[in-house]
């Protein structure tokens, strides 16, 4: 199979573009599982498959280190657009790309012919009730600072979802937070039935925050879009920031530019870049793990 290696601020995926060739439902857990283990496969943060779609122009799956499906990957979406523009699968500059959180919309920057520099994703509207999160609780109720005790020790959260879920935790320096330690108890805590990302925020100044974040079914990663975007909603619901103001987030692999527009949709903006691309054979010691 022909694989690229992409990434978003960091945030790494093993794309196949399933538009040419094709893969078995039941080897995609464990493949995904596989091309993400350093050791025995390709090594990221997870696996992307780029697939035709009846209601979008394309359709995005990802899946997570650990082989399990996510809903959404801000991230991924990036680099699925500036791979399907780059190799001219897009024809246009703006085209729609389903995901199993919705459908969104992608909006490639370029300064020369079919080579993009920045893409903006219209993210659609977060989620806020309990119900859509989801997390345990009076199902349409929202959770906005509110405090929970997790094996033992008490979290204030505010969770968002943006078609996938976020627990986001406010602190006063978020390298100071020990995440390896704490973001598996919260993605595993028995309120959020579907597990959850975690992210620590820290807002800078009026127009800027620091995030970062223990990835649900991926651990720490360099950066998560769809995270940024919880957090810039996080701020504004608990009046940390004006609501429709652009806010640079910065994370540990580099920077995205997000607005919570009057329409009450997120916009977010930032790099996609290559890694490589290869062949990974899909026979003997790889297929050994997969069933
Ligand atoms: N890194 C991604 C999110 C990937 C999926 C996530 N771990 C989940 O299971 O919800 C991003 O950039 O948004």
């Amino acid at each position: 199979m022909l694989f690229t290696k992409m990434h978003g601020l960091g945030n790494n995926y093993i794309i196949f573009n399933l538009l040419e060739n094709s893969l078995e439902e039941q080897n995609l857990q464990p493949l995904a599982k596989v091309v993400s283990d350093v050791n025995f496969g390709i090594g990221s943060d997870g696996m992307i498959l780029i697939c035709s779609s009846e209601i979008a122009d394309f359709r995005m799956r990802i899946f997570n280190a650990d082989g399990s499906e996510g809903k959404n990957c801000g991230n991924g979406l990036r680099c699925v657009a500036k791979y399907l523009y780059d190799h001219m699968f897009a024809e246009t500059e703006s085209f729609s790309i389903e995901t199993l959180g919705g459908v969104v919309k992608v909006s490639i920057r370029s300064d020369r012919k079919n080579v993009a520099h920045s893409v903006t994703v219209d993210m659609g509207e977060p989620k806020l009730i309990k119900g859509m999160i989801p997390m345990k609780g009076e199902p349409f109720s929202t959770t906005i600072n509110e405090t929970f005790s997790i094996s033992g020790k008490e979290y204030q959260m505010t969770c968002v979802s943006m078609g996938n879920p976020h627990a986001i935790i406010f602190v006063d320096d978020v390298d100071d937070v020990p995440l390896e330690k704490i973001g598996p108890i919260i993605e595993r805590s028995e309120l959020f039935p579907e597990r959850v990302n975690v992210g620590v925020v820290h807002i800078k100044n009026n127009e800027e925050l620091h995030y970062r974040v223990w990835e649900r079914g991926s651990g720490i990663t360099m950066a998560c879009g769809t995270g940024a975007c919880a957090a810039v909603v996080a701020a504004a619901l608990n009046k940390k920031l004006k609501k429709h103001q652009p806010v640079r987030v910065h994370l540990p692999g580099g920077d995205l530019e997000i607005r919570w527009d009057e329409n009450n949709h997120i916009w977010k903006t930032g790099a996609a870049e290559y890694i490589c691309h290869g062949e990974i054979q899909i026979n003997d010691s790889l297929s050994r793990s997969i069933v």
